[in-house]
């Protein structure tokens, strides 16, 4: 008997992604055309839902993220229907989607959220692990568990957070940079946190108001097997909250940073062995570094650009992303960003006719605001899905809308070593050449405070720890207020607020 073939559909909107920028489009989708049916495509069986949004400011948002079974985005929506199947071609001339199961999906408008995946360091390599979703998360932990040293390359987000978490196991981090933290920090702010990491005892953890991040509705989906390899979405703001990250040894932080280096070589313990060449104990202290021979036989070795070699248990590379536009590119003319993502017009359409992006798969190719940048988080996702439904919608209706105010200002809340970090507009000077000045303000192990300033206006900050200055720095950003007559405006004993709101 012949197998039933599964079924084909056609419909006005379609979208591909089950992370935050897919589900924020099609609910969007959702609401402004009750009556007609949205159908979202994706690879793993859970999807994420933004809950308990809440608008703090202008442009500062909270809201909380949750993983759940298709079937409660269903309920919410009653006009969303969630197909469970791995996207394998887009054939844009008929406007249609093939997916894995062999059925295809006509379209009359697709958006494209498959996100992103880890740029390794080294592919196929079974020591060097990323850590993307939930899956790949506790493979890591299963990892930690029986590792007695690992070592981390990249010095961005993730790596910013795993050397803080991990306790019971000895740290080699390996950065290309002079300071921790490049991505989000300078020197100085790199400074202020370095010492929160060598303290060996880490106090304890105070709650703070920041993005929350839960699995709850995972545990009776996650045991169905997915399928879809390693397509899961990205995890998100305390994603390491419900796992143990602990190896094998009682002590709490042990961390030795290696900077301004890169790996130039990875051996297998066998290769190693016959490479004779040797590796280097943990460093003990700044003094006596690197002086004697490790007589452990690790299962991997590194061999670092600045001739230092340590063995570990295993590698994180937490090296970047790199945008999943695999399954979308063969036969279709699309334009991409030279970090391989989708390019997307101020109207979140792509240069396919009919074709948008939004989220970690797409490169923002508009002019920009002179206080906006992109980059692949969890907030410019919701907002980048959320805008492309709503120019889907006018695209559809024969209209076109101006590009959304969230645009105007990059504004992103995290946490980095149990502090609460505020990055507002270009913090770090991004593209603003020599002709600016910064103002510092730090008071050690409790805040700091910089600001970016250009012909007496501010252009961007960086807050960390309970600064509340948030809101008045979004105000003065954002008015381009003129500053160049206050003198020191983080002089703490003036309250800016009463001068500005
Ligand atoms: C460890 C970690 C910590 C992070 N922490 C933060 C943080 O603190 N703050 C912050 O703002 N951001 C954080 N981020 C970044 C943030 O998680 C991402 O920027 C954001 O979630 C991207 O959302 P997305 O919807 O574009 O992509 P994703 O979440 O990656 O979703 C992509 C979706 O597409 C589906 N898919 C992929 N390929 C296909 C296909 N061929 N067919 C069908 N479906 C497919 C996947 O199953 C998935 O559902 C973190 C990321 C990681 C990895
Ligand atoms: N709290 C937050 O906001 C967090 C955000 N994220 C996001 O998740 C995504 C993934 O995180 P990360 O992998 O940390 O990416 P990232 O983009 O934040 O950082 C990548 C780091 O790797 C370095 N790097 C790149 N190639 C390298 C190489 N070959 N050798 C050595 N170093 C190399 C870069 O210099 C950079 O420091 C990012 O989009 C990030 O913004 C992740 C964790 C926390």
């Amino acid at each position: 008997m012949e197998a039933a073939r599964p079924p084909s559909t056609a419909g006005r909107f379609v979208v591909v992604g089950g992370g935050i920028a897919g589900v924020t489009c099609a609910e969007q989708l959702a609401i402004q055309f009750p009556s007609e049916d949205i159908l979202l495509i994706t690879a793993h069986p859970v999807i994420k839902a933004v809950t308990n949004f809440k608008q703090v400011s202008k442009v500062l948002e909270e809201f909380d993220v949750e993983e759940q079974p298709k079937t409660m985005l269903e309920n919410r929506f009653p006009n969303v229907k969630v197909i469970q199947s791995e996207v394998k071609q887009l054939k844009s001339k008929e406007h249609c989607i093939l997916t894995g199961d062999g059925s295809q999906h006509v379209y009359e408008k697709l958006c494209l959220c498959a996100g992103a995946k880890p740029k390794l360091i080294c592919e196929g390599n079974p020591y060097v692990l990323g850590i993307r979703d939930t899956d790949s998360a506790q493979e890591f932990q299963k990892q930690l568990t029986k590792a007695k040293r690992i070592m981390i390359i990249g010095n961005g987000g993730i790596a910013l957070e795993l050397v803080y978490e991990i306790e019971g196991c000895e740290v080699i981090w390996a950065i290309k940079d002079k300071a921790i933290g490049n991505t989000f920090f300078d020197a100085g702010a790199a400074e202020f946190l370095t010492s929160k990491l060598i303290a060996e005892k880490p106090e304890a953890r105070m709650a703070h108001k920041r993005t929350r991040y839960t699995t709850e509705g995972r545990k009776k989906e996650a045991q169905t097997k997915s399928g879809a390899g390693n397509l899961g979405s990205a995890l998100g703001p305390d994603w390491h909250e419900g796992l143990n990250l602990k190896g094998t040894k009682e002590f709490s932080h042990k961390v030795h940073i290696e900077t301004m280096c890169e790996v130039k070589k990875i051996y297998l313990q066998e290769e190693f062995r016959i490479s004779k060449k040797k590796s280097l104990p943990f460093p003990r202290d700044r003094c006596n570094q690197s002086v004697t021979t490790d007589k452990e036989a690790w299962p991997v070795y590194v061999e670092l650009t600045n001739e230092k070699t340590y063995g570990c248990d295993f590698i994180v590379s937490a090296t970047g992303v790199t945008p999943n536009t695999e399954p979308f590119l063969c036969g279709n003319n699309f334009d991409l960003g030279e970090d391989g993502g989708l390019k997307v017009d101020a109207q979140m359409h792509t240069s396919v006719s009919d074709v948008y992006a939004a989220g970690d798969i797409c490169t923002a190719s508009w002019p920009p605001s002179p206080f906006w940048q992109q980059m692949r988080l969890w907030t410019q996702a919701r907002q980048m899905g959320w805008y492309a439904a709503k120019c889907m919608a006018a695209a559809s209706l024969g209209e076109s809308i101006d590009l959304d105010f969230s645009f105007e200002l990059f504004a992103h809340v995290t946490k980095f070593f149990n502090y609460k970090v505020v990055l507002l507009g270009k913090y770090n000077a991004q593209g603003l050449g020599s002709d600016h000045e910064l103002m510092l303000r730090c008071t050690k192990g409790q805040e700091y405070v910089k600001v970016v300033m250009q012909n007496g206006q501010m252009m961007g900050a960086v807050l960390i720890g309970e600064t509340d200055l948030e809101e008045t720095f979004e105000h003065l950003i954002l008015n381009q207020t003129d500053l160049s007559s206050y003198g020191d405006l983080l002089d703490p004993n003036i309250d800016l607020e009463d001068y500005f709101d």
